[in-house]
């Protein structure tokens, strides 16, 4: 039977309309198409109808059927947000870095020594893939919490065939028994591993010659991501990898100039790719190429702010015409949160991103990030019906009210999996 959802008369129904096709960039970032007073119907798992309430009623009457009431009063209504940034799937955890850091260690000087991301996969490849899915759940659960209904997760602490492996058939079994959504990204080329330290082309050969078509056989993941990083993978063998993804049907992805400009936007321009994520020290050059071939520069100022440094020159972008997404970046070493509201408040604060900006980045842009804007990402007829309703009246509280979860009540294909702030138990992992 047709499952019918009525949520009433909201204080404003953030639509992001019109955006399915192309990322907002520029001035369409503040473009997010609230409906004060607005209403929704959902049937199914699909939105069927987004407008005022009076037009909601006659709606319902039309369908001719018993519907269950969400009261939305003194609530704003988003679509659901999405994170297409994580490194969700790892075992252990780094604390004793955060230590390090304060005491003046450099985030890039302890992955040098054998710590940091190489750490995380010393623990990753002592765990069990059952062992993986229990940790990752546990956060996928905090993610909903905070109103996220769609999650990208990289494999990349593996370092080997089978770990990877292990790693991204992980996430599959994630996406199957969670109520959040997963979205693969391959990222063997995460860290030089430690067996390979004397021989890094030796390690990229693996990647391409091994990993990349097996992955692929396997459907394993959508994109292929790579550390561009000075010290870890460089420009020339983060291209080959890109590249080899490609030909496989991978689409690339980059992490690029994080910490050292050199030259990761303008790589990430260069070989098309979807995205490029944290750009804290991209050239004004970089940034001018990502606006001309459309790159989406996923920015991660959680990241920055955990890493104590200057975040990504968001406003240079958006000027520039390039479209922005944000994420958590969750991972162990210089990111561990799942809170998305907490880095939508990192991107207004610390990159004076407006609230409009913001919702945009974390919402319809994130969707385009990870190529699933056709389903999801704004509140549109016919979109998958997955939808937040937070504690607010208005959409600038969310940045206004900083480091609360507002959110009360979250719907992932049409069914409430939170409520009142609390997961329902059925809908999320089954442990
Ligand atoms: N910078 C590279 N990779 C991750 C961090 C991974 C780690 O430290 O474990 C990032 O995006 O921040
Ligand atoms: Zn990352």
């Amino acid at each position: 039977m047709k499952s019918v959802t009525y949520i009433k008369c909201a204080d404003q129904v953030v639509t992001m309309k019109g955006a399915s096709h192309l990322p907002k960039k520029g001035n369409e970032m503040s473009e997010i198409g609230v409906i004060e007073n607005g209403s929704i119907i959902l049937e199914n798992d699909k939105i069927s109808f987004v407008g005022s309430d009076q037009e909601a009623a006659q709606y319902l009457e039309s369908l001719n059927g018993a519907a269950t009431t969400i009261e939305a009063s003194g609530k704003i209504v988003t679509p659901g947000l999405i994170d297409p940034h994580t490194h969700l799937v790892f075992a252990g955890s780094r604390e004793k870095e955060l230590e390090m850091r304060l005491q003046g260690a450099k985030y890039i000087d302890i992955l040098k020594q054998g710590g940091g991301i190489l750490s995380s996969t010393r623990s990753t490849r002592e765990a069990t893939m059952e062992q993986l899915v229990e940790q990752a759940s546990r956060r996928l659960d905090r993610f909903l919490q905070y109103g996220v209904t769609t999650v990208e997760a990289k494999s990349g602490y593996g370092l080997t065939v089978e770990d990877e492996l292990k790693q991204l058939r992980a996430a599959k079994v994630l996406n199957s028994i969670h109520a959040i959504d997963l979205v693969s990204t391959f990222m063997g080329a995460h860290a030089i591993p430690a067996e390979y330290k004397d021989n890094p082309d030796a390690y990229v050969n693996l990647v391409i010659e091994e990993m990349i078509p097996v992955v692929a056989r396997e459907g394993l993941a959508e994109f292929c991501d790579v550390f561009c990083e000075e010290g870890v993978f460089t420009v020339e063998q983060s291209e080959k990898i890109l590249e080899a993804g490609k030909r496989y049907g991978l689409l690339p992805k980059i992490h690029a100039d994080e910490i050292v400009r050199i030259g990761g936007a303008e790589l990430a321009a260069k070989v098309g790719a979807v995205s490029a994520e944290h750009l804290l020290q991209a050239s004004d050059e970089g940034i001018q190429a990502l606006a001309e071939s459309g790159t989406i520069a996923v920015l991660l100022p959680g990241t920055a702010f955990f890493l104590m440094e200057k975040p990504a020159r968001a406003r240079a972008m958006i000027d520039a015409g390039v479209a922005i997404a944000i994420s958590t970046d969750c991972n162990p070493g210089s990111s561990p949160t799942q809170s998305m509201p907490f880095v939508m408040n990192a991107a207004c604060l610390m990159m004076k991103m407006t609230p409009a900006e913001v919702l945009a980045s974390a919402t319809i842009n994130a969707a385009h990030a990870i190529g699933l804007a056709d389903r999801i990402g704004s509140i549109e007829v016919g979109k998958t019906a997955d939808l937040v309703l937070f504690q607010a009246s208005n959409y600038q509280t969310l940045q206004y009210n900083f480091a609360v979860n507002l959110v009360d009540t979250v719907i992932k294909n049409g069914k409430v999996v939170v409520q009142g702030g609390s997961l329902l138990g059925n809908f999320a992992a089954s442990r």
